[in-house]
């Protein structure tokens, strides 16, 4: 390969664009035996009602609607109930038994392998909890949110969307600039099938207005089982050779980096992480994703590969950042200052300093910092936002979503 500084240019850009694509959502639709569409619930007076699901009739609907309480929402670690925002009604799990069946309906062996891409997926397991019963009737809606993480190992949410007739409440989700809608109206075929969709819970989603009937959704929020941490995931399905080749070519040439350093990832996904406390490599088994592939690639290269977060060092001069191992905790600070009070090095512990680099200025010597080239785009402060976001369901105190990156050292000798 030659090695001019465009010839490497173009070789980044490569590696760049081969971290493919995966997908962030998957959906279907699932026809079920007639009785799991049965449901019994418990009005505001504890009555028990039963309802057929397939065959219910907008008055047995209007009755359930009734039975349900506003939706409230997290923000700002509060729950808020505010109908701009999220118009729907909604039942607490302990307030109905549905007969749907998770396991027997065998929705997530067919949708995980696909989402997580992992080869691990049988040793790999996922626990599903149901969250709630959402009934959205003509008007209701949820503006765009993200689903609120209720633990680090917290990864997707699924929704599954009973075959109750209704227009509109289309479900639209979004990604990296990508978009997709999910037509829940339009997906099942009769009144005994039900359309789910399973997706990654930090991507921002949104139910469009109901214009007619009733759009009646159960809610999951899946984890990470404990015990996969032992088995964690890796790629088979998705090809990582072309970003593996593209790295070993770049990292075996030694006009690459010639002091060595890091080089960079942004990662594409956010994790939960408690504020002050997570440390980021707690995080290495849970990557999804983009994110696994950049990780599966960069451990296949043998690099030693980290989680951290970063920051611009905001000293004016561009290209300096801070890279740190644990999910400092930034929500009092604005601004974060060059020296001094309220400068990263006193605000995060352990942070260090680290200087951007490219194929013009990677063989400048400097002996009092650490170089880093980033592959793959750092998102905006490093992602790691410190305004609140707005989130789904109710409030958590404890987790919040950051974007962190993947670092991989490359020693030079
Ligand atoms: O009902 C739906 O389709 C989605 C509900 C939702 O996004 C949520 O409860 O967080
Ligand atoms: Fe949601």
């Amino acid at each position: 390969m030659s090695d001019t500084s465009s010839d490497f240019a173009k070789k980044i850009e490569q590696a760049r664009l081969a971290v493919q694509k995966t997908s962030a959502w998957v959906s279907g639709t699932v026809k079920l035996p007639p009785q799991s569409l049965h449901m019994f619930y418990l009005d505001k007076e504890n009555q028990p009602h039963f309802l057929n699901l397939s065959t219910a009739t907008p008055e047995q609907l209007d009755v359930l609607t009734a039975a349900c309480d506003p939706a409230t929402f997290g923000r700002a670690n509060e729950d808020v109930l505010d109908e701009s925002y999220r118009k729907a009604g909604k039942m607490d799990a302990e307030k109905f038994a549905s007969k749907f069946n998770l396991e027997t309906s065998r929705i997530l062996p067919t949708v995980l392998p696909q989402l997580l891409v992992g080869s691990g997926k049988n040793d790999h397991e996922v626990e599903a909890e149901l969250y709630k019963l959402n009934v959205y009737g003509e008007g209701g809606f949820f503006r765009a949110h993200k689903d609120t993480p209720r633990s680090e190992k917290m990864f997707g949410s699924l929704v599954v969307v009973f075959p109750t007739p209704h227009t509109g409440g289309h479900l639209a989700l979004r990604k990296n600039g990508e978009e997709f809608t999910f037509k829940s109206d339009d997906l099942p075929g009769s009144r005994d099938e039900i359309a789910y969709i399973v997706f990654f819970s930090d991507v921002e989603h949104e139910v469009l207005p109901v214009t007619s009937g009733h759009r009646i959704t159960l809610t999951y929020n899946l984890y990470h089982a404990d015990k996969s941490t032992k088995a964690p995931l890796t790629l088979r399905n998705h090809d990582i050779t072309p970003l593996k080749d593209a790295l070993s070519q770049l990292i075996n040439s030694p006009k690459f980096m010639p002091n060595g350093g890091y080089l960079g990832f942004g990662l594409r996904y956010d994790y939960p992480v408690v504020l002050g406390k997570t440390k980021f490599s707690e995080l290495k088994d849970l990557l999804k994703g983009e994110d696994l592939m950049v990780q599966t690639a960069c451990e296949a290269l043998n690099l030693d590969v980290s989680i951290r977060g970063a920051l611009p060092d905001s000293t004016g001069e561009d290209g300096h950042q801070a890279l740190f191992d644990y999910a400092a905790d930034l929500s009092g600070w604005g601004e974060i200052e060059p020296e001094g009070d309220g400068s990263w090095a006193e605000i995060i512990k352990g942070a260090k300093r680290i200087d951007e680099v490219g194929p013009e200025n990677w063989d400048v010597e400097d002996e009092r910092r650490e170089h880093i080239l980033w592959v793959t785009p750092l998102a905006e402060y490093g992602g790691y936002k410190m305004s609140y976001i707005t989130y789904g369901n109710e409030a958590s105190l404890a987790f919040e979503y950051v974007r962190t990156c993947l670092v991989a050292k490359l020693q030079r000798e």
